[in-house]
């Protein structure tokens, strides 16, 4: 009579919000449930957490007396993600940093490159400085971070003051080299390319090909100016939008916590909008995150409210990552 109870459309029902599209082709039958449910992209802890929720939940329903699952993951090559400014200065190694940051605090195999020859500055965000990379064969094998965050950085190839001397395709080699360096189990490649439209960011869209692209922006008018540039370039290359991110609005008065808007607030998500790009978030100029940052902790990796606005873009830009190939 208990086992009447659960059908297999309870069984669906019960999956949805624990799994969503994940779990497919559920079976029940003789009070034994059998699904596929589908990993891809998750590390080996997020797996098993995933694995044990469905036990629970599906066990504690009437009837059923034994769950087995069948993992299947699709054998995806490493994407790579783009962030991209259209001028330097907006924030974007502090957004890259912190995005990588937070993806791996939820299971991500995610790695940082450090693009950015004018001005590396991801070893001083990710507590990395004086790490070198060593090197295999031919290939480079990236840093540990405190962070569980593999990286490699422009600024770890170059000699102070080198950078400037860079063109075409010195740069682009470089790059190349961070790229196809030995990333082992990592299957996301966080991108923190120079602010602009140079060699860099061609050689990426032409050799490398992100999966998408993420823009971050101030809300100054000058700045989106440029950022409409960069996206320009990555729309012609038929390089994906995965959205914009507006940083510095709103300035948090660190005495008595009143909210200000020094550069305006709202332009990057207008600009999405008129653009036809979503609007992942908006962080706000806060002295905290300077200093965390300066301090080499990246505040996505601490549980703090200075993290929180970056949890919630890479949470968005998580969801993009799961999205149902088009
Ligand atoms: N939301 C914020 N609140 C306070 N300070 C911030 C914020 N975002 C970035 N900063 C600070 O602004 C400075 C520039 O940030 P960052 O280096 O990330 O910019 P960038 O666009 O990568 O610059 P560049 O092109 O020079 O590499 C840093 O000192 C950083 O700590």
């Amino acid at each position: 009579m208990a086992a009447a109870m659960t059908d297999i459309d309870a069984i669906r029902l019960a999956l949805e919000p624990i799994a969503g599209k994940r779990a497919a082709a559920p079976r029940f039958t003789d009070g034994r449930v059998s699904l596929i449910l589908d990993v891809t992209g998750l590390d080996g802890d997020r797996r098993a957490l995933l694995e044990a929720d469905i036990h629970r939940v599906l066990k504690a329903l009437p009837g059923v007396d034994e769950v087995r699952i069948a993992q299947t993951s699709e054998k995806q090559g490493r994407r790579l993600i783009a962030v991209g400014s259209g001028k330097g200065g907006v924030g974007k190694s502090t957004l890259a940093a912190n995005l990588a940051v937070a993806l791996r605090r939820v299971g991500r195999n995610v790695g940082l490159i450090d693009a950015d020859i004018y001005g590396p500055s991801q070893p001083r965000l990710m507590s990395a400085e004086g790490r070198r990379p060593t090197a295999e064969g031919q290939k480079l094998i990236p840093v540990q971070t405190d962070f569980g965050v593999p990286m490699l950085s422009m600024g770890q190839l170059l000699k102070p003051g080198q950078a400037v001397a860079w063109r075409g395709p010195m740069a682009g080699n470089a790059l190349g080299q961070l790229i196809d360096a030995d990333w082992g189990s990592t299957d996301l490649i966080i991108v923190d390319l120079p602010p602009g439209t140079g060699d860099v960011q061609l050689s990426m869209i032409q050799k490398h090909k992100p999966a998408g692209a993420v823009i971050i922006s101030t809300p100054q008018d000058l700045a989106l100016i440029d950022a409409t540039r960069a996206i320009d370039l990555f729309n012609q290359s038929g390089v994906p939008i995965i959205g914009l991110v507006e940083n510095m609005a709103g300035y948090v008065c660190p005495h008595c916590g009143e909210v200000s808007d020094p550069f305006g607030n709202g332009g990057a998500e207008a600009a999405a909008a008129a653009m036809g790009h979503p609007f992942l978030g908006r962080v706000p100029l806060d002295i905290a995150i300077r200093r965390a940052s300066d301090a080499g902790h990246p505040p996505a990796a601490m549980d703090v409210a200075e993290g929180d606005a970056f949890r919630a873009i890479a949470a968005k830009l998580g969801d993009w990552l799961d999205r149902p190939a088009a």
